[in-house]
């Protein structure tokens, strides 16, 4: 297995790929995450990518052989696209929009082969998770985006924290919510 960079400040990130046992080193850059209107699954594949690229470009010295991962979450709302909020109104926005209701959540994951500081091969690929919500009421709302836990996070919710309590479904891969489909990385690992 040649070595693996992850390029992700995400902590959940990091956690979901050293909990599938790899060893890898930690580098974030910053990519554009600007991006024209796409479908989910081409935002996030596209998004991933330029996270990805952007740290291989900090590889370009020729004995450099490496994989790059990079990764992207949304969460999507009947057709509409929710990132990380910018503020706490913004997140209190998104919890109600979510409020019992079913979304989606799509992460897009890229893979860069690097050999002598050139992408030899590059591979994307995205899954996608439904999550259903129960009613929140606004002061539910209003204590949980006063606990700071919403504000790095696609869709203003962490699934694997205090949001627990409000989520009453999901359907599909539960890690791919937290920020990484490690089931379907570590197959395709498996046979590089
Ligand atoms: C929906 C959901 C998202 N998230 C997180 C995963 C991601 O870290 C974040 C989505 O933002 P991203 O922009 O995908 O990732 P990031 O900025 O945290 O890290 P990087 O770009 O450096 O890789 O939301 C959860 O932790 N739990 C959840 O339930």
């Amino acid at each position: 297995m040649m070595n693996i960079i992850l390029a992700s400040g995400s902590p959940r990130r990091r956690e979901l790929l050293a909990q599938a046992g790899f060893e890898f080193k930690v580098e974030v850059s910053n990519a554009d995450e600007n991006v024209i209107e796409e479908s989910p699954e081409q935002m996030v594949e596209e998004l991933a990518a330029r996270k990805a690229e952007a740290v291989v470009r900090l590889h370009n010295k020729a004995e450099d052989n490496c994989l790059v991962i990079g990764a992207d979450t949304i969460v999507v709302l009947e057709g509409k696209v929710l990132g990380k909020p910018v503020d706490e109104e913004d997140a209190k926005t998104m919890l109600a929009s979510l409020s019992g209701r079913t979304h989606q959540v799509y992460t897009g994951v890229a893979l860069f082969y690097v050999k002598k500081g050139t992408v030899e091969k590059r591979e994307t690929f995205h899954e996608c998770t439904d999550v259903t919500m129960v009613s929140m009421s606004e002061q539910e709302i209003a204590d949980y985006v006063a606990s700071g836990d919403p504000l790095d996070k696609a869709g203003a919710y962490g699934i694997q924290g205090p949001a627990a309590v409000f989520i009453s479904g999901i359907k599909g891969d539960y890690y791919n919510v937290v920020g990484l489909p490690i089931s379907k990385i570590y197959h395709k690992l498996l046979i590089c």
